[in-house]
């Protein structure tokens, strides 16, 4: 392990500008493993832990993005016209083609000579964000070798790969090793995300080393949570839960909603290492039977789960019969579930996916499994997009229910805030707002109603009384006029 110390005065150097005068976090020695970031007081769920800026940031243009984004801002250019026209085979916008960060780049490839540099080539611009270690300041380079790198047998890939496209690629080992080691590094810390921009409103793929989160090891229930700064792609890293002083800070590096088995398949190919959190150990992971699938036996209503936790083929157990099941069995039942419910997702129509949610998928597939979630989650972003053909009715109730089934599933599993959390209770406050207040019209309506009903209920009595009132009055006339005229005669 790398001394926590030279950690972290790298750590201050990189992120002097953000840096609070008492932070709220130190680099230490982790009882999960190696290093890791610890509270260095109490903190409040919600509280900003600390803010981190990437060291490095490229686009990460995989095989089927679109590759017209600029390499420097990453805004998306049009589709003809945005590579740079000083043939160093980069897409840059006009703005960004006069910055010092272009030049650098695009000096450096230009030396090493594309061989199309009219084209845009995804290896290529991938590669960028592994060069710019190159021209990094000796200490800042000290921090990327200071970094975990898991040293696999492909970390040299992607820079062999790379050559291929240039005629004079570097054949300096110093470099070519500065290169593959940042490849390393990426691959056990960095981040390969989509990002969708609200103000441009714009989706682009990048790949970056944020250092400090780099030494915040995984739980898969995390007690923090990251939101990026737009303009700077900062990252702020927030307190999910209450968190005591001298407990580490940990993230997940998993998909929240994803299940032992496959939590622990990824972790294990991608990151090297088996997750030995409470989540991990409990095969029912919390009660919240996110893995839980039925019992083969029809007259059984019981959930299965994993025998053991950690294995890539466990045995099934159910919970109620008791009756086992090998893994194989048991994924027959997931895939042909997943295969049902994912035809719906990618069928157009929302309300035959809803439908089949409420009210068909239930009999073959628990609703706390994954799939189901993920479906849910599907509908949520279709909804929060407002372009489905769905009335009213049903998008309310649809929303209300789903951000509840989730929400709970969240809280059976322990999750504190989270970015998916917040947006959940936001679209759940929002409905439930509209109703109260479409509840409030109604009310309001009916008052009127009955306002009007009673005004008419008395305008009839008046009426009646009036017409009574007529007809005594006109009973009376009539006898009055009868006797003068009789009179008269
Ligand atoms: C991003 S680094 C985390 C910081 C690392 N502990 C260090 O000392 O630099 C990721 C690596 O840390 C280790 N790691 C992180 N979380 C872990 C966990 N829950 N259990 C076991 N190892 C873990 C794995 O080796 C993983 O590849």
């Amino acid at each position: 392990m790398i001394c926590p110390k030279r950690t972290s005065e790298l750590l201050d150097l990189h992120l002097a500008p953000f840096k609070d005068k008492d932070p709220a976090w130190e680099v230490g020695v982790s009882k999960i493993a190696g290093r890791g970031v610890m509270a260095t007081r109490n903190l409040k769920r919600g509280e900003i832990i600390f803010q981190d800026s990437p060291l490095l940031i490229g686009l990460a243009a995989h095989e089927e993005d679109t590759l017209n984004a600029c390499s420097v801002c990453f805004k998306m250019l049009p589709d003809t016209r945005f590579m740079c026209r000083q043939g160093c085979g980069l897409p840059v916008c006009s703005l960004c083609a006069k910055k010092k960060q272009h030049k650098t780049d695009c000096d450096m490839f230009k030396a090493w000579g594309s061989n199309e540099p009219d084209v845009a080539n995804s290896v290529i611009i991938r590669l960028l964000c592994v060069a710019r270690a190159i021209n990094l300041s000796k200490d800042q380079r000290d921090l990327i070798y200071c970094l975990q790198a898991n040293l696999d047998n492909n970390h040299r890939t992607e820079v062999r790969n790379a050559a291929k496209c240039f005629k004079n690629f570097p054949t300096d080992k110093k470099i070519v090793e500065i290169m593959n080691r940042t490849v390393a590094v990426l691959r056990t810390n960095g981040f390969d995300k989509t990002t969708d921009r609200t103000t441009d409103n714009q989706e682009f793929n990048y790949r970056a080393l944020y250092p400090l989160f780099a030494v915040m090891n995984h739980d898969c229930i995390p007690n923090s949570y990251y939101t990026f700064e737009e303009k700077t792609n900062n990252m702020i890293v927030r307190a999910a839960v209450d968190i005591a002083e001298g407990e580490e800070i940990t993230t997940t590096y998993t998909k929240l909603f994803t299940g032992n088995i496959a939590r622990h398949l990824f972790l294990k190919m991608k990151k090297g290492f088996t997750c030995k959190c409470p989540r991990c150990l409990d095969p029912t992971e919390k009660g919240s039977f996110i893995s839980g699938l039925y019992c083969r036996d029809t007259n059984c209503s019981g959930l299965v789960v994993p025998e053991i936790t950690g294995l890539p083929h466990p045995n099934w157990n159910c919970l109620v019969c008791k009756q086992k099941s090998t893994h194989a069995q048991m994924m027959k039942s997931q895939d042909f579930a997943s295969g049902a419910i994912n035809a719906k997702v990618n069928s157009n129509s929302l309300r035959t996916l809803v439908h089949y949610l409420n009210e068909k998928s239930d009999s073959f597939i628990p609703s706390s499994n994954y799939v189901v979630i993920d479906a849910k989650l599907s509908v949520l972003g279709r909804l929060a997009q407002g372009r489905e053909d769905c009335n009213e009715e049903l998008v309310s109730s649809t929303r209300l229910r789903y951000c509840r089934d989730i929400t709970q599933i969240m809280d059976k599993l322990g999750l504190g805030d989270s970015v998916l959390r917040t947006q959940l209770e936001q679209q759940l406050h929002k409905e439930e707002e509209r109703r109260a207040k479409k509840q409030k019209e109604l009310a309001e309506k009916q008052r009127q109603l009955d306002e009007l009903e009673q005004k008419a209920a008395e305008a009839d009595k008046l009426l009646a009384t009036l017409a009574v009132a007529d007809q005594a009055v006109g009973g009376a006339g009539d006898g009055a006029a009868a006797t003068p005229a009789a009179e008269q005669t």
